[in-house]
């Protein structure tokens, strides 16, 4: 299997595709967009990743040989007229999507798919697959960098990820969201993420001694000299034979650069290993932790006074160990008919669970008095809803819409950014290092209330009047 992912796909489309070739429909408009309803781990954001990867995969669709070859194999005999249209597939759309790195929140867009229907259906599930793993991932990161905001941290998950993608793309996330430096070479190569690595138990296990594979591994890297010292006894063995290496190392004029705990109390021997490497005259080796770390040990370890500088996180990091997917939707927003866009809703008996219909954009405000995100604003500027900054703009309590806010003082941020216009890519995607640097600015307009990780205060998401309107009268319609 080579690595085209125009397959990547539920074979429902392929299906609704087919059906609308057959039934003369597959040029007609529609609109999708993409949201979720719930944010993970219980917190108060999440941040937005996945855009490079959906860039990559719109401008690469494309049916080849292989593929077609594939789909005359299924059992449904596919018109070969059919076949001939995909070979001749590509994306013609209209794609908008909020920047990797931005904070977002429940019911609010974070791509539209603007494009002929056999299009835009075909596209739901790649974008669905990258944009809630890599979210959810960069979500995760951003937690643990909230609890140890200086302090550096290096993702370590390869090993325990979802297999080489998820491996991949989870490294790339986690960097979007501040860390530092990732233990996957090809993450490396590819992205230019900083790498970092110290070494195995096996290094250890390897030597006649402790104090011998410390010395050897010294000898063999001198300048880059991180020890694992839990692979006997911690402080009995590991930190002593480590300070033997660091006294070495120091008469070539070289130095230590750390240690690794990897398991026991992680504070209880921090902070031991730490006066021992203090007495010893090496103030400056950094103390690695890991062992199955998340935002709520490491928050728990600094509140014991643990003196931990660099935290190596894997498992729970790279498979969101505790909330394992992020439920991110694509629907039907808007459709033609009779060569006008209709918008369409979807019922159902959860009212959290019914669309909010019609061709919407999103912004967020932020107050000049504050510089602070008060809200973001769903609304319909093709119907007339424009935001300008500055403008009086009445924000509704999206359960008791007849209370509202009204906000003078602000700034208007649209979230929504152009990415493919007609099927051409008219953004250009940022450097990697901005899109950290992005992030960082976004959770700097967020008060630490929303930010926090246990019960934080929900950031308002609202929905214009008109569109309130129009989900009523919809389901009016449906549920008279
Ligand atoms: N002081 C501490 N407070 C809270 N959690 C801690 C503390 N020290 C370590 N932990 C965490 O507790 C868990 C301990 O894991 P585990 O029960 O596997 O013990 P271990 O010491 O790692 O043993 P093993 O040698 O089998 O790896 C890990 O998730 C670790 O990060
Ligand atoms: O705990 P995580 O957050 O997933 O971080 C990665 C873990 O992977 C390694 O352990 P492993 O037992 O696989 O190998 P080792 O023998 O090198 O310790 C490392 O020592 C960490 O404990
Ligand atoms: O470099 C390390 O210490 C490392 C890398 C991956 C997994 N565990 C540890």
């Amino acid at each position: 299997m080579g690595d085209n992912l125009t397959l990547h796909t539920d074979k429902y489309q392929i299906n609704m595709m087919y059906a609308h070739w057959k039934n003369g429909s597959a040029n007609e408009r529609a609109v999708f967009e993409v949201y979720f309803r719930k944010l993970p781990f219980g917190g108060g954001y999440a941040v937005a990743a996945g855009l490079e990867r959906i860039v990559d995969y719109i401008r690469d669709l494309a049916f080849d040989d292989e593929e077609i070859a594939y789909l005359r194999t299924q059992e449904e005999n596919y018109d070969e007229g059919f076949l001939a249209e995909l070979r001749a597939f590509c994306f013609t759309g209209d794609l908008h999507a909020v920047p990797e790195g931005t904070l977002v929140f429940p019911n609010e867009p974070l791509v539209r798919v603007d494009a002929r229907i056999f299009e835009a259906q075909l596209v739901e599930t790649a974008l669905l697959n990258f944009l809630n793993y890599q979210t959810l991932i960069a979500t995760k990161a951003s937690r643990i960098k909230r609890v140890a905001p200086n302090d550096r941290l290096l993702e370590f998950g390869t090993r325990r990820a979802q297999e080489a993608d998820a491996a991949v793309w989870g490294a790339r996330a986690a960097y979007v969201a501040g860390f530092h430096a990732t233990s996957n070479m090809r993450a490396g190569m590819r992205f230019g993420i900083p790498t970092s690595g110290t070494h195995a138990h096996a290094w250890v296990q390897g030597h006649d001694s402790e104090e011998e594979a410390f010395r050897k591994y010294a000898e063999a890297l001198p300048d880059h000299v991180t020890l694992l010292v839990d692979t006997y006894d911690t402080l009995k063995s590991g930190v002593p034979n480590a300070i033997k290496v660091a006294k070495l190392l120091r008469e070539q004029g070289k130095e230590l650069k750390g240690i690794r705990l990897d398991s026991g109390d992680l504070a209880y021997l921090s902070k031991r290993a730490r006066e021992m490497l203090d007495e010893a005259g090496f103030p400056d080796v950094r103390i690695v932790a890991s062992n199955d770390l998340d935002e709520n040990i490491i928050a728990e370890l600094k509140a014991q006074g643990a003196r931990i500088d660099i935290w190596g996180v894997g498992t729970q990091l790279i498979t969101a160990f505790d909330q394992p997917a992020l439920g991110g939707v694509y629907k039907l927003i808007a459709r033609e008919k009779d060569g006008a866009l209709e918008p369409v809703i979807k019922i159902s008996g959860n009212p959290e669970k019914i669309s909010t219909p019609g061709v919407k954009d999103a912004y967020r405000i932020v107050s000049l008095e504050t510089g602070m995100a008060v809200a973001d604003y769903v609304c319909m500027p093709k119907e007339g809803e424009a935001v300008r900054s500055g403008a009086p703009l009445k924000l509704l309590d999206p359960l008791h819409p007849h209370r509202f806010k009204e906000i003078e003082n602000y700034e208007v941020f649209p979230l929504l950014h152009p990415v493919f216009k007609e099927g051409e890519l008219v953004y250009e995607l940022p450097a990697l290092p901005d899109i950290q640097k992005f992030h960082e600015r976004q959770i700097a307009l967020f008060w630490p209330e929303h930010l926090r990780k246990l019960n934080p205060e929900p950031y308002l998401v609202n929905v214009s009047r008109g569109l309130w309107e129009q989900r009523a009268k919809l389901i009016e319609r449906y549920h008279p």
